[in-house]
């Protein structure tokens, strides 16, 4: 399973969104990471053969996806962004409802829902209307959906939008389960969600593939930038104007903030170990969301 992403480039009018993007992807769970804008659902339409690229190529085991794209479809799970559930449906019908739409055998269909169901943990609500489902149950219905035909490549849009602490480690745990000989991207701008899940990270900034690594990796690159200082509760605006804070508290000496800075920000700083939400910010500065 080897799915090639070359020079894949995108324009809006005369706006370009999509830089020159490259990448390969073998089975694992990548996290495409990148702040609101920066291009991920738009390469991911791209990717799933549902909008077409402006230049570029996308290749599932050498072959370019628009010269079988029922072939591709068949070997691919798609749970977009602002995937639409009908609300009268009870999650047993939606999923009866996408097989059929995916040509699905009605007797392997029903045997198929019922396991898929049980797997993301809505058996017992099964026969309840989605309008009754919690936005995690919601979710969990979607990812279900995108998993209906044992897809090869999953792909999963803003996955864990809307989901509580709970249920985004029930969601990881789920991923986890699900991914060995797969190929399973998902995107995200919350930093905990790939740092915990992806073998692999992504990190796309206005249209460019900035970076790739696993995250140790890609945090190393931040090595020497991360400081904790303390000041005095009179210089804090000044501070925040002038550096990347990454997180700021109350301490028996002053006001202890985290800085990502190249240099040196204050005589008393000292270096602290970088994490990936320090990457992150420093990435798409001020850009960040919880
Ligand atoms: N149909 C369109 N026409 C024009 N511009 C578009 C269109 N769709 C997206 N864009 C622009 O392309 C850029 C990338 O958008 P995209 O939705 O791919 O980003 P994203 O990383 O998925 O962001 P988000 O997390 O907010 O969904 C944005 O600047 C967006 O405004």
């Amino acid at each position: 399973m080897l799915l090639e992403i070359e020079n894949i480039s995108k324009k809006y009018d005369d706006t370009v969104v999509l830089h020159d993007i490259s990448f390969c992807l073998k089975p694992g769970v990548y996290g495409l990471l990148g702040s609101n804008g920066s291009g991920k659902t738009t390469l991911f339409r791209i990717i799933c053969g549902v909008l077409k690229q402006s230049a570029g190529t996308v290749k599932y085991n050498h072959d370019d996806i628009q010269t079988n794209p029922d072939a591709f479809r068949s070997v691919l799970g798609f749970l977009p962004q602002d995937f639409s559930y009908y609300p009268n449906f009870t999650g047993m019908k939606f999923m009866l409802y996408i097989a059929a739409l995916k040509g699905i055998n009605k007797n392997f269909a029903k045997k198929r829902c019922v396991e898929l169901l049980k797997l993301v943990g809505l058996d017992d609500v099964k026969n309840k209307k989605i309008k009754k489902y919690s936005g995690g149950m919601k979710q969990r219905l979607g990812i279900a959906q995108a998993m209906i035909n044992d897809p090869e490549i999953l792909i999963l849009d803003e996955p864990t939008v809307g989901l509580d602490p709970k249920e985004r480690v029930r969601f990881r745990n789920l991923i986890s389960s699900f991914s060995e000989n797969k190929i399973v991207i998902l995107s995200t701008h919350i930093v905990s969600d790939v740092e915990y899940i992806a073998d692999e990270i992504l990190v796309l900034n206005q249209g460019k593939l900035e970076n790739r690594g696993v995250s140790s990796e890609l945090v190393s690159t931040i090595q020497g930038y991360v400081w904790e200082v303390i000041v005095e509760p009179v210089k804090l605006d000044e501070m925040l104007a002038k550096y990347i804070i990454s997180n700021q508290k109350h301490g028996e000496k002053g006001i202890v903030l985290r800085i990502i800075s190249k240099e040196k920000p204050t005589d008393n700083a000292r270096h602290v170990q970088p994490t990936l939400e320090d990457l992150y910010l420093y990435y798409f500065r001020g850009e960040a969301e919880q």
